[in-house]
């Protein structure tokens, strides 16, 4: 069974704003699911439709067997949605904070305290148990949130740019907390972010949208196949000038875009033994010193910038657009 069909979704604001589009998708069960998409593209008008926050103009949605429409009351007993902001109370600790989101699902002292435990250890939360919350580190917090959400045991769970704001070593343990999620509880998970590297990571599917409309989905292998435009990539000796070299090779009209990494570069060409040859061919010409140069898979930065050509958030990644 599916656990999410959307089938000619439609969303218009009052003030006219078409947010969503004859949007179609597709999210089966147990599966991660990631939803691209630059500011505005529509991906949170879609979670609070899905999450029953907001009625859609048109359209047809099915949760775990359930329809929108009709029962909107029995999607909500079977998902949970962490949002952007946390929602957990400083003043009590984390084990009141599990306590209370339980009693908000109207579960008894004993399944609570049951699925409390269970979840402070597949989260190694114990350690935190007493500590104030309020002394929390964000990523520690977004952790309790997301335990929190898990109480109900919800057959899918919405995240909303999970991993936002948090520190590189935050971020690597809630992905290990999102894999245990699906791994053990056997959870779908439905996931937008920002940060391309965390959806190639953890998903099996990856929808990319765009002006409320989905441009492609599939797993990260299927869009590949469909991407089928050759990536160049060369090590540079030193990440010195890297501006004035990347604006050197872009004078040569040759390149579709170059992407740059520190000392990387990612040079998109329309064939690639032909791109390689003349990539290799530019930089000895341009006296341009590399230790390394290779045909690469194209990555998911390199997807995302083909759909939607303007490139979204991504910490380590700067963009140079070359010859279209
Ligand atoms: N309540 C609203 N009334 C009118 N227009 C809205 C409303 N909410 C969102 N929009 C518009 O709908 C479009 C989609 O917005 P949405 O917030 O869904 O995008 P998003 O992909 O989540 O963006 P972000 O990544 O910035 O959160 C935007 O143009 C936005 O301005």
């Amino acid at each position: 069974m599916e656990a999410i069909i959307v089938k000619e979704l439609s969303k218009i604001f009052k003030n006219g704003k078409k947010a969503l589009s004859n949007f179609n998708l597709t999210v089966s069960q147990g599966e991660i699911f990631s939803l691209l998409g630059q500011n505005g593209a529509g991906k949170s008008t879609l979670i609070n439709i899905l999450t029953t926050f907001i009625l859609p103009t048109s359209g047809e949605i099915t949760i775990m067997g359930h329809n929108l429409k009709n029962e909107s009351h029995n999607i909500r007993n079977c998902i949970s949605c962490v949002a952007q902001h946390t929602s957990i109370d400083k003043h009590m600790s984390l084990k009141e904070n599990l306590e209370f989101q339980g009693r908000l699902f109207g579960l008894d002292s004993t399944a609570i305290h049951a699925r409390s435990e269970e979840l402070i250890q597949a989260f190694n939360l114990t350690e935190y148990c007493d500590f104030n919350v309020s002394e929390y580190s964000g990523g520690v917090a977004r952790r309790l949130d997301i335990a929190m959400s898990m109480i109900s045991h919800p057959k899918v769970l919405f995240l909303d740019e999970p991993t936002v704001g948090l520190d590189i070593e935050s971020r690597q343990i809630l992905w290990q907390m999102i894999k245990t999620i699906q791994e053990k509880f056997n959870t779908t998970i439905f996931l937008t972010t920002h940060y391309l590297e965390e959806a190639q990571l953890l998903s099996n599917t990856i929808c990319i949208m765009k002006d409320g409309q989905p441009l492609i989905q599939g797993s990260m292998e299927e869009l590949r196949q469909y991407f089928s435009e050759p990536v160049i990539r060369v090590e540079l000796n030193t990440v010195d000038n890297i501006a004035a070299i990347v604006e050197r090779l872009n004078a040569q009209n040759f390149f579709k875009h170059i992407r740059v990494e520190e000392k990387t570069l990612y040079v998109s060409v329309d064939d690639s033994s032909e791109g390689f040859a003349k990539t290799n061919l530019l930089l000895t010409e341009n006296n341009i010193g590399f230790c390394a140069i290779e045909i690469q898979n194209p990555s998911l930065s390199d997807i995302f910038l083909k759909f939607t050509s303007k490139p979204i958030r991504n910490e380590l990644l700067n963009d140079y657009t070359g010859r279209k």
